[in-house]
């Protein structure tokens, strides 16, 4: 092997990936092997020690919600940056990561609820559509095999649009109903319902569906493989190292 081969081309991103032979893992692994400016120098799974990624510059973390938390807190502490995309992130552990990088402020972090970027967009014109309809879902489809529901993209749209709501003013969405079998009007998430779909053959699916007196909105994204999720994910590799603190969504990074 050249010391090229070896070291990765001069100046480039010495990468590690957390999860790495899970779906998003196992791409990101390729991704990142194709990318002339990056070297994927640690693959770490869960019978692996994080220690075996103390060479790492940038990790990127496609694990699960229940061990991410512990991942993140050891990179930050090592002073390695971190892209993270794994779900689960509520609002007070998004505080708990702020608290951890005040003691290293010059670590960067990116947390995304989607990397891909028509799902970023996708969020971006809900937000947007928001304030002009008094109703409004959420109706998010995936694989069988997610762990979690609502998705982080739901989640994260609905809080969006709950903010939306709330600046323009409007009330509480009014559609409740009196008499519903259990579930069938979905989650509550900040006071927008949201439905979660699970069946084989599905990806990554999202529809946003406002309404208003005679007429509705649908704002819908599909990811039909998981290299869509590949340009979203690079782009944050090369950006977290110059962006100290917490980056929540690729929004900054697009602008
Ligand atoms: N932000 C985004 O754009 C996207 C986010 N996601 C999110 O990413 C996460 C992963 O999704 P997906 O790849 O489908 O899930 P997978 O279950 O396929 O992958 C998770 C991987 O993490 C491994 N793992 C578990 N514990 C640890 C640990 N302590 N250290 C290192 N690795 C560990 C698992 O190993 P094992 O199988 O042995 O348990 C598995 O290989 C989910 O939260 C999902 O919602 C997914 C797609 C896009
Ligand atoms: O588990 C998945 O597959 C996905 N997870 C993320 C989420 O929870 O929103 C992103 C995307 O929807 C795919």
């Amino acid at each position: 092997m050249t010391e090229e081969q070896e070291t990765g081309a001069p100046g480039s991103i010495k990468v590690g990936v957390l999860g790495a032979g899970g779906r998003m893992g196992a791409e990101v692994c390729r991704a990142v092997e194709a990318a002339a400016d990056m070297k994927l120098v640690a693959t770490v799974d869960q019978d692996d020690s994080l220690s075996d990624a103390t060479g790492a510059e940038v990790l990127v973390d496609f694990t699960t919600p229940d061990v991410v938390l512990e991942n993140l807190r050891w990179c930050i502490d090592q002073g390695i940056h971190a892209v993270v995309g794994t779900s689960g992130f509520t609002e007070q552990r998004l505080e708990q990561v702020r608290g951890w990088l005040t003691d290293r402020p010059d670590v960067g972090v990116v947390i995304a609820p989607n990397f891909g970027l028509g799902a970023v967009l996708m969020m971006q014109f809900a937000a947007r559509a928001a304030r002009y309809f008094e109703s409004v879902e959420i109706i998010e489809q995936h694989h069988p095999r997610k762990l979690d529901a609502p998705s982080g993209t739901a989640m994260h749209t609905a809080r969006l649009i709950a903010a939306a709501r709330a600046e323009a003013g409007l009330g509480p969405v009014p559609d409740a109903t009196k008499d519903e079998f259990a579930g069938a009007r979905g989650a509550d998430v900040d006071g927008v319902r949201v439905h979660a779909v699970r069946a084989t053959g599905l990806v990554a699916h999202q529809e946003v569906l406002f309404g208003a007196t005679g007429e509705t909105l649908t704002i819908r994204h599909d990811s039909y493989d998981r290299v869509s999720f590949m340009p979203g994910v690079l782009l944050a590799v090369r950006a977290v190292g110059d962006r100290p603190g917490l980056t929540l969504g690729l929004d900054a990074l697009l602008d």
